[in-house]
């Protein structure tokens, strides 16, 4: 399926609109089965949305929250994204979080942990939320990690893996927990939310490229479900 680019003024305004779309998608999900579940990328770009959407009334009780990936570091450290989303949605009273690593973010445990985790949430994803690095990096699934390409396998068995970044990014320089292509793509809709020229130009070099390996972003481009590109100045 094609992808659909959504242009806006600012990144306001971008997170408005990403916040009343992922509202409509839980509100639709939760009436017609009783339940719903989104993966959410960590990083900067997504979380104004994040904060938007966990001001509406919904039943939350009832809503799955799942981050697209995760730094192997102890859930309490600046770099977790669930620490992060857990301050984003601390209003949506009841929410559940499915963390892809153990407390104290150790790898190895981490990666069996995440392998459980997502037996236990096989479902569709309702809508996964993805950001992408100036790498072309989205989710954990960076451009030269040793084991990427069995990550973007779209027909691989499993669902997440340990990726460890090479070199590791100095902003956050940690091994990761991330969803592969294959999990990822299981959604019924996927949106990437870019900030900035730059990313845009990144984007359109994996637009135009089409090569995972050095720009993992575009594995993403060949979902089966609608991929809505989210972009601002
Ligand atoms: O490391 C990560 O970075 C990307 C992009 O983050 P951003 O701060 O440039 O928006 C993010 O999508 C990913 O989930 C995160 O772990």
């Amino acid at each position: 399926m094609a992808w659909i680019e959504h242009r806006y003024p600012d990144a306001a305004a971008l997170a408005a609109a990403l916040a009343a779309r992922l509202e409509d998608v839980l509100r639709e999900a939760i009436a017609s089965r009783g339940h719903a579940m989104l993966a959410l990328a960590g990083g900067r770009t997504p979380f104004p949305a994040y904060r938007a959407l966990a001001a509406r009334a919904l039943d939350w009780r009832k809503v799955v929250l799942m981050p697209t990936d995760e730094r192997c570091v102890p859930h309490d450290h600046p770099a977790c994204n669930l620490r992060e989303m857990r301050e984003a949605f601390a209003s949506a009273q009841g929410v559940r979080f499915a963390s892809l690593t153990v407390d104290d973010g150790d790898p190895g445990r981490s990666a069996v942990h995440a392998s459980t985790l997502l037996s236990q949430h096989a479902g569709t994803f309702d809508a996964v939320v993805l950001g992408m690095g100036n790498d072309a990096h989205t989710a954990s699934l960076f451009p030269g990690a040793a084991n990427l390409a069995a990550a973007l396998d779209p027909l691989a068995t499993f669902d997440a893996c340990r990726i460890d970044p090479r070199p590791l990014p100095p902003e956050a320089p940690f091994p990761r927990i991330t969803l592969t292509v294959a999990r990822l793509l299981r959604a019924r809709g996927v949106h990437l939310a870019l900030v900035g020229a730059g990313k845009r130009a990144v984007l359109r070099e994996a637009q135009a490229a089409r090569d995972p390996l050095r720009q993992p972003v575009a594995a993403i481009l060949d979902s089966p479900a609608a991929v809505h590109i989210h972009w601002s100045e």
